[in-house]
This record gives C-alpha cells, structure tokens and sequence, in this order.
C-alpha cells in the first residue's frame, strides 16, 4: 500500500474533509483515452475521528512536500479567443480545479489585443507567482511567451536585437488552458486540447522545457517562434485567412484551398547550421546552403501536431534538443504537392518525396532571390492597390518596375514585415506546465484508475 502510494501519490491533488460525518475524498487525476485526464475522487470513511484526521493531515504534508506545484498563478483569459468562450471554459472548468488544489489566483481578463503581452513585460509584480497561465489559442499564448522572454532579457541586461548575446532562460513556467480556434502548441505539449487536462497538468505541476527561436532582419529583433515558421505555402495560406477573419475558422480551409490552386513557388536561398552530436537528423542529406525554387519552407520547433494532423509536420521534432527541423519543399508538380500535403494528415512519410529536403538545424538564414528594402503588409482583400508591393521592385528589372514574388513569413501565425531573416534556437529558453506527449500507458491498463 505504501509503495503503491509513493508511486501514484504525485497525481493526488486535494482533499475534502468532513469533520462531523467522518470522512475525506481524495482527489485524484484518473487518465483517460486520447491523453486526457479527469479529476476523480475516492472516500475514506472512518469510524474515529482521530484516525480520519491523522489521514487528512498525513496527506497535507505529502502534498506541502511537491514543491514542484503551483500555489499562486497569474491567469489572463482572451475573452475573444476561438468561439469567444474563454471566460466560460475558466469559470466552469478550471477554476474549481484549481481551488480544489488550493491554487490562489489573480485573474486578467484582457481587453485589447497586447494587453497579455504589455501587462507581463512591465507592470506585473512576477515575484508573486510561481507561474502564469493563458486561456486562449496559440495566439493569446504567443503573447504572454513574448511578454515574458522579453522581461526576462530586459532584467538581466540581455540587448535582444542582438544575436550574439545569449537569451536567459525565463524562471517563471507557463500553462495553456486551450480555448482558441488553433490549440497547437497545447495538443504538441500536452497530447490534447482539453481544459481539463490542461488545468490537472498545472496543478500537479508538471515542466516540460521548451526551445524557443529568436527571428531577426539584420541587426533587429522581429519575433519569437516556438512551433512554425513558415514562408510560401503556409505564408501565403495565412496571409489570405488574415484577410477573411470575418468567416471564422472555415477561412483556414478556403485559404488553403485557395492558395494550394495558385501553386506559388518563390526563389531564394537557405543558409544553416546542421545540429551535431546525438540530436540526429530527421533525414541524412548534410549541406549547409540550399537554393532554388520553393513551393515551401518551413522550420518546425516542434511536431506541430494537432487534430488535423495527429503526427503533425515534423513528427520526430524535440520540443527542447535546441534544433529546430528545417524543411524545403521544391517545386514540384501540384499533384506531387498534394501528394505531400496528404501525408501530414496519415501515417505515411511526408518528407520520403524527392522534391522534399529535411535538415535538423540550430539556426539558419533565408534570403529571398528579390531582396526587398521594406515590406508593409498590407492585410485588405484589395491588397493589389495597397502598398504591399510598392518598395518590392525586382532589382533586376528596375526599369520594368515588374514585381517579383514574394511571400510572407508565417511565425506561429503572425505574418512577419521581413522575407530576409536569421533564425537562432535558444535551447529550453521557457517551460511549460506540461509533460509531453506520453507515449505508453504507466500502468498496464492505461484506463485503469491510478490506486492511491
Ligand atoms: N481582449 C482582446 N480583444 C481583442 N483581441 C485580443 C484580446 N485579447 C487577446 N487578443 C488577441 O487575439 C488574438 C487571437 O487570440 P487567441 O490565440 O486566443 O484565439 P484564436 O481563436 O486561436 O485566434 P487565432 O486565429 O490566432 O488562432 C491574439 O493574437 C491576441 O493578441
């Protein structure tokens, strides 16, 4: 009995205690199919108070001893994020588990785009938490990793345009109650985009480090990734969802249709540093510079798995090794793209195409073949009249003033100003409340409750 407790007490999270009626509950987290968990409860009745007691407080100093686990954390809910049910999705679901765990909390419900962000990089006294958690999608989390990456730097003197300085790693860890239209960086930390489970990941206190990529424009600090940076195919499907955020989430589709038609290809070249040492490669072709014309390029710092794609991207990406898997898609053919872009939905190998190249990098550089001097994106559907392409003039026509193709950086579904950029992956630079995906039952029965 006591080494069974030794062994699952770490996912007991609270205790009720009936004085009068001689009984406590035991709360526990029961795991389920699919990488979800539930709280579930066992009660001990007693018939001596004194014994009952002895157990209750036998438990509390168990628990008193994780020091692993959150006690007070710093919660910004996006009122506006996915089907706007951010607020409901806190108050019904995750707030009692918290208070169950007695995790105190101070609750931000943000009113503006960067209120997150501006919030944690000044005014919020992070000596008081042991952790801040988002309940949104992946864009309310890239918020508060900016915010707090960034604060991070500025106390400890770090100059983030620069890429020569190292980045510190940021001590607070950070969870994700997922309530968003895209929970990708939940689904790959966690193994779903589930509330609940999200909510019993933070509570017993769970880090799982993560590496994050700094994106520079020569001597300027841009933006952080942690999961896709993408420029063709996914620049391109984002940069014509953004103008039809009026539909939704179906836009995603209508724009991938879409842009998956057009068949772009743009020109450039791709610079990189190949990882060393035990990272190995997610496929053995070793140079360091690749140019040409691509359908796609993209970094993956993480598998990108999500319901669409249960492998995701890049299904052997590490989310904390310190590389990030850089792959080059080749013009091809529209039914060879497919061909591609269907096996990120099953179980066949999206990069076993020869049109497909994938190299596990530590930073790489992308310069576009038409370097552009500026580039303000311009999100209206009328974008041809906007100034989106006023400064691209194709530097070997400047007479013509043709404009060359282009496409846009997608970083974790930000469009990025810049094409030319210089990638850099900090190694575990943020943890999460989390644990990765768990990829074998604990127990022999992985439905089977967790005894206590
Ligand atoms: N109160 C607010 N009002 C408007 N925008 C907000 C507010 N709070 C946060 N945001 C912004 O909303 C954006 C989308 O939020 P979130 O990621 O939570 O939802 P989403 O439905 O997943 O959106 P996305 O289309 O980015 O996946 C974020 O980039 C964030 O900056």
């Amino acid at each position: 009995m006591i080494l069974i407790m030794q062994v699952t007490f770490y996912l007991v999270f609270g205790i009720m205690w009936h004085f009068h009626l001689c009984f406590s509950a035991v709360f526990y987290v029961e795991r389920m199919r699919q990488h979800c968990w539930r709280c579930s409860n066992v009660t001990f009745h007693c018939s001596e108070h004194s014994m009952c007691l002895l157990w209750v407080q036998t438990i509390r100093e168990q628990l008193a001893l994780l020091t692993n686990r959150p006690k007070n954390l710093l919660v910004y809910i996006n009122p506006y994020g996915g089907k706007q049910r951010g607020k409901q999705i806190y108050d019904h679901k995750v707030a009692p588990i918290f208070s169950r765990a007695s995790v105190s909390t101070d609750v931000i419900v943000t009113e503006r785009a960067n209120h997150a962000r501006d919030h944690l990089k000044t005014e919020a006294d992070l000596k008081k938490y042991d952790g801040v958690v988002c309940v949104g999608g992946d864009g309310m989390f890239s918020e508060m990793m900016h915010g707090l990456v960034s604060r991070t730097q500025r106390e400890a003197g770090v100059d983030e345009n620069s890429m020569e300085e190292t980045l510190m790693p940021c001590g607070l860890r950070i969870g994700i109650i997922p309530a968003g239209s895209t929970d990708c960086i939940c689904y790959a930390t966690v193994g779903s985009n589930d509330p609940v489970t999200s909510a019993l990941h933070i509570v017993v206190g769970d880090s799982q480090p993560m590496d994050v990529c700094s994106v520079h424009n020569e001597d300027s600090f841009l933006r952080y990734s942690v999961s896709l940076l993408g420029y063709g195919f996914y620049g391109d499907v984002l940069t014509d969802s953004e103008r039809k955020r009026w539909m939704g989430p179906a836009r995603y589709d209508i724009s991938g249709v879409k842009t998956f038609l057009s068949h772009r290809y743009y020109e450039g070249t791709v610079s990189f540093l190949p990882a060393e040492g035990d990272s190995g490669t997610p496929r053995d072709k070793m140079q360091c510079r690749s140019g040409g014309k691509f359908l796609a390029i993209n970094a993956a710092s993480m598998s990108c798995a999500c319901p669409r794609s249960p492998k995701g991207l890049s299904p052997s990406a590490h989310l904390a090794d310190g590389t990030t898997d850089l792959i080059l898609v080749r013009k091809c053919s529209r039914l060879n793209f497919l061909c591609h872009l269907l096996r990120h939905t099953n179980k066949e190998d999206q990069f076993d195409h020869s049109f497909v190249e994938v190299y596990r990098v530590k930073q790489f550089r992308f310069t576009p073949r038409y370097q552009e001097c500026d580039s303000e994106v311009d999100l209206r559907e009328s974008g041809a009249t906007g100034k989106r392409f006023l400064s691209q003039i194709c530097r070997e026509h400047r007479a013509c003033g043709c404009m060359p193709s282009q496409s846009n950086w997608n970083c974790d579904g930000e469009i990025l100003p810049h094409t030319a950029i210089q990638v850099l992956v900090h190694s575990q630079l943020i943890k999460l409340f989390a644990r990765g995906i768990e990829e074998q039952p604990v127990f022999e029965d992985p439905y089977a409750q967790c005894a206590i």
